[in-house]
């Protein structure tokens, strides 16, 4: 059974795709050649679904850390009888390149791993079993000279190795004793068929590749990070994870680089994050701005300009999600030859959440528009219309019932979440008409803005609860009412959201005073089963715990959350209310934006404080 703990797990990203590494030197998880291709090594979900471990062949410990400032990770195993450090990356490339500028244009497709003997010596055991399309396939595998030609299905694999391998049914494994000094570089380079086809790689064009990495995600880091406040290493790091989850070619950006790791274990809430959500998208867009990497927005608002083409007006409301490409029908399947992390089946690809009615999404996106508006250095006519077709449909369907911001799979419900978010996609809009050309339209969203919020004051608040709720008429609480006084709609300091804050605090946390985003018990969602605490909600509480001046308050639940952070600066979706086990898809863009803002706004909040 696969089990390693999701917190076990490292990111590498040429922002293409992702590779997960354990802290045992397994790469367990890569899909190529884009985030959401079928994977290649897909042991993070079934032990017979292909890895690429490099780790001593006798007993050691692991410790690991990412180089200063990169996305490239170096594990240290201890031995008694020397120290091994292996360092692995996938190649981004330089950040210039004939075709463009951005981290990771011209990466070339290739996971390299460095093994060097630091101390001592060590023997080493290699251990490489690609098995394509999730599993299925075990490749035709050959030696040629400096390494092996892999082939199979979709995939054209070639593994530059400067060591001996033997192969039996598709595996290839090896040993080898490294003396103090000693260096060996490997390199699993992809073809991409019919344009570049895979080579063997010599050492140091495969040192030189390195290098290139780290010297690439350091200009990147030193060019966009210039937060300065409380937990700077951690908002650095965050806006990186950001970065790695950017799809570079059309400048999408996943929720997250895997598949089905569950809500709760043995659970079936297991879902596809490896899809550009337009609310994720959006958050993370807003929450780069914070951590000051803005311009790739112009590559975010020119793809989702392109994806959502045509098909965006009063009468055909904005698909919620797309492909990192801009597909539009991502339908949800199974795959039944996988037993899933931890036997949590099933393991789904795709998402049928793609078709649901959503009506947040405007807010998200006007938002994100509002707050880069100055970093969009080419807003063409397309995108203006583009922008003001989102704010012209909020009007509309506003007033309609959805599956709201945790994509519920009951029936619709008028979510209180849904509606502050078009009251923000009509504020945004007005703020931003001129620039759209769209000054004529502002009696008309005005008229519908000041609505919406009269609605939901009176509809969206229970006496019962003493608080705004999950949907208009309900007594349930839910955290995305935290977003209130963060986007704007109303104070933090206004009673009904102290109050609401406070309800969130005291009924919707666990004993480890992590937050729920609403309660599970009976179905409400239209799922079997439960699920743990949700980080991004925990660093919602901060942020408005801090937007309302509770600073002290702010700063213990921040630190609570990031407190689950692996040893690398990772956060999942969730944790185990149980346990305090990572869960959820990982890493995952949504905790990470949640900790960026928070970090942020409580530095805010302590400016405000001393003056
Ligand atoms: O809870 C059921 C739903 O769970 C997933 O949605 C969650 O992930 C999305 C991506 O991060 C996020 O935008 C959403 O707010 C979350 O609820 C899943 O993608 C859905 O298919 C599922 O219905």
């Amino acid at each position: 059974m696969s089990g390693v703990p999701i917190a076990d797990h490292a990111l590498l990203s040429d922002c293409h795709t992702a590779a997960l590494v354990t802290r045992h030197g397994s790469v367990d998880w890569l899909c190529c050649p884009r985030f959401d291709s079928p994977s290649v090594f897909g042991r993070l979900l079934d032990d017979d679904a292909g890895h690429w471990s490099i780790r001593p062949v006798g007993p050691f410990t692991a410790t690991r850390r990412y180089l200063d400032q990169t996305l490239v990770l170096e594990t240290t195993f201890h031995t008694p009888t020397g120290t091994l450090a292996v360092t692995d990356a996938m190649a981004v490339g330089p950040n210039e390149h004939p075709h463009g500028h951005s981290l990771g244009v011209g990466a070339p497709h290739m996971l390299v791993r460095a093994v060097s003997c630091r101390d001592g010596e060590v023997r080493m055991r290699l251990r490489f079993e690609p098995r394509a399309e999730y599993g299925l396939l075990r490749p035709l595998m050959t030696h040629v000279p400096g390494g092996l030609n892999v082939r199979g299905g979709p995939e054209w694999l070639m593994l530059s190795s400067p060591m001996e391998l033997d192969c039996a049914e598709s595996t290839a494994y090896g040993e080898v004793t490294l003396r103090v000094g000693d260096e060996l570089w490997f390199a699993l380079h992809r073809s991409t068929w019919g344009l570049e086809p895979a080579r063997i790689w010599e050492q140091d064009e495969i040192a030189d590749w390195m290098t290139v990495t780290v010297q690439s995600w350091r200009a990147w880091s030193k060019l966009h990070q210039n937060y300065e406040g409380p937990w700077r290493d951690l908002v650095h790091h965050s806006g990186r994870v950001l970065q790695g989850l950017t799809f570079r070619p059309s400048g999408a950006i996943v929720a997250a680089p895997t598949t089905s790791l569950p809500e709760s274990i043995g659970g079936g809430r297991n879902w596809d994050y490896r899809f550009a959500w337009v609310r994720d998208a959006s958050f993370t867009m807003e929450a780069l701005w914070v951590a000051a990497c803005p311009d790739e927005a112009g590559d975010f608002f020119t793809f989702m300009t392109t994806a959502a083409a045509g098909a965006i007006g009063p009468d055909y409301p904005l698909q919620i999600m797309f492909g990192v490409n801009g597909e539009h029908d991502l339908t949800e399947r199974t795959l039944p030859h996988l037993r899933g992390w931890r036997d949590s089946a099933p393991v789904r690809v795709g998402n049928g959440a793609w078709n649901q009615h959503q009506i947040d999404v405007y807010g998200e996106l006007l938002g994100a528009a509002h707050l880069l508006a100055d970093k969009i250095s080419e807003m063409d006519d397309d995108m203006r219309a583009f922008l003001v077709a989102l704010a012209d449909t909020a009007v509309v369907r506003c007033r309609e019932s959805d599956h709201g911001i945790w994509e519920v799979r009951g029936e619709p419900r008028h979510f209180v979440y849904s509606k502050v978010m078009c009251w923000v996609a009509l504020d945004r809009a007005i703020a931003l008409a001129e620039r759209l050309r769209a000054a004529d339209r502002v009696p008309a969203w005005s008229t519908a803005r000041d609505e919406i919020r009269e609605r939901v004051l009176r509809d969206g608040w229970s006496d019962t609860a003493g608080a705004f709720t999950q949907y208009f008429g309900s007594t349930d609480l839910d955290a995305s009412c935290l977003m209130m006084p963060i986007v704007g709609f109303l104070p933090a300091d206004d009673p009904r959201m102290l109050a609401t804050i406070e309800a969130v605090a005291d009924r919707l946390t666990d004993e480890r005073g992590l937050v729920y985003r609403y309660r599970t018990e009976g179905g409400v969602d239209g799922l079997a089963g439960d699920e743990g605490t949700f980080l991004l909600c925990t660093f919602w509480l901060a942020h408005a715990l801090a937007e309302a001046g509770r600073v002290n308050r702010a700063t213990e639940v921040f630190e609570r959350a990031i407190a689950y952070a692996n040893d690398v600066g990772l956060l999942a979706e969730e944790v185990d209310p149980r346990t305090g086990e990572l869960l959820g898809n990982f890493p995952q863009a949504f905790s990470h934006i949640g900790l960026i803002n928070a970090a942020w706004s409580i530095t805010q909040a302590r400016h405000r404080a001393a003056m």
